[in-house]
């Protein structure tokens, strides 16, 4: 097996389909979990379930769930996260915040905000990247789900939810932030590793980012010499804590390949995802253990005793309550409608009102799946 590296998850997904189109595709390919629609309408890949026999009863029922579509395993869930509060406990005690008790809603993060303002420590209080993968969160966390039929999972979506009090909840907070200079960002969309630079750097004293960055994280704060906490997702205030929706990426096989080579390359996913491998992926990254018997294993070793940061990682996702919202959002024109989505923000940040930062991001929403649809009547 010869590896490739294409760069972010949009670039790899739109050259994969590229080369499958093109008759020549690599034989397994890592997609992130919202490019799974597009995967599926390109028509490049086989259902993983078809290729041989696999127990899929080991893996943790959100995470399959995620990737099982139309009632098949299309792909073989490989790094699964979700997003997660990492705080800096020595600033938060300079502010005179409890880092036993981080913020876990809007309100606790702003009224923090406040606090670590008036104490003038150098530090801004919260920076994280503009990405619409944490929009489809905070509604799933709420309940609601981001796209009508059912997060386009009965039927393909039309419209997206954001006018709506779930939406208008999250595009306030960031109005919020701008209005009193409490959130940092490097000024580009997307920016993941720019957005944890500044939280390593000292420069806030809270960040949200993937559950991926753990490990990445708590070497950094060790090196430039600060303690990290890891929190619960902070969510909109008023709202039931849902839970969140699986987050990474999964393993598709394309079909232009011969039967002797999906064969290989499911054999080659699974071994990289098998109950050792997972688990010791888990220890190194942050990304979750998605099998059952690697969660054994890791239990059986006192890995959760020893890690307190993953473990409230691992809790908020087996505390999460499976319903159409949790399950996450599915449309082909994912790529861009998460765009659309961050830009809406953007604005917000850049002083325009929630009010035409929603509505305008709604239209531009639904008028990408209605063009997006157009090529499916
Ligand atoms: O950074 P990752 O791999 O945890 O992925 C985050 C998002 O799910 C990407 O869509």
């Amino acid at each position: 097996m010869v590896p490739s590296y294409k760069g972010s998850y949009n670039d790899s997904l739109q050259a994969t389909i590229l080369a499958a189109r093109q008759g020549r595709p690599p034989a397994l390919v890592q997609i992130f979990e919202v490019g799974s629609q597009l995967a599926l309408d390109s028509g490049a890949f086989q259902p993983v379930s078809g290729i041989k026999r696999v127990d899929f009863s080991d893996y943790l029922r959100p995470v399959i769930n995620y990737y099982t579509i139309g009632g098949r395993v299309n792909s073989l869930p490989f790094n699964s996260s979700s997003p997660v509060l990492y705080y800096n406990q020595d600033l938060m005690q300079k502010a005179g915040l409890n880092p036993k008790q981080p913020p876990t809603t809007f309100a606790g993060i702003l009224s923090a905000c406040k606090k670590i303002e008036a104490a003038k420590l150098g530090a801004n209080c919260f920076g994280m990247s503009l990405n619409g993968w944490f929009i489809e969160q905070w509604m799933a966390q709420q309940g609601a789900t981001l796209l009508n039929n059912g997060n386009g999972r009965e039927k393909r979506a039309t419209s997206v939810n954001l006018d709506s009090p779930q939406g208008r909840k999250i595009f306030t907070f960031f109005k919020t932030l701008q209005d009193n200079k409490w959130f940092s960002y490097t000024g580009k969309l997307e920016d993941w590793d720019g957005s944890d630079a500044i939280f390593t750097n000292q420069k806030v004293v809270f960040h949200i980012t993937s559950t991926a960055d753990i490990g990445n994280i708590r070497d950094a704060a060790g090196k430039s010499g600060f303690k990290v906490g890891v929190g619960v997702l902070p969510i909109p205030d008023g709202s039931k804590r849902s839970g969140v929706v699986i987050g990474g990426a999964s393993l598709w096989i394309p079909k232009a390949i011969s039967k002797a080579q999906a064969e290989g390359a499911l054999d080659f996913a699974l071994y990289m995802t098998n109950t050792r491998n997972m688990a010791d992926w888990h220890k190194l990254t942050g990304y979750y253990p998605v099998r059952q018997s690697s969660i054994a294993l890791l239990r059986q070793q006192g890995w959760f005793s020893q890690s307190p940061l993953q473990l409230v990682a691992f809790n908020q996702l087996t505390k999460t309550v499976p319903s159409p919202a949790t399950a996450g959002g599915l449309n082909g024109a994912a790529i861009e409608t998460r765009r659309i989505m961050e830009e809406g923000v953007q604005k917000v940040l850049g002083g325009a009102s929630v009010d035409s930062a929603v509505k305008e991001t709604q239209q531009r929403v639904n008028a990408a799946l209605s063009q997006y649809n157009s090529n499916f009547r």
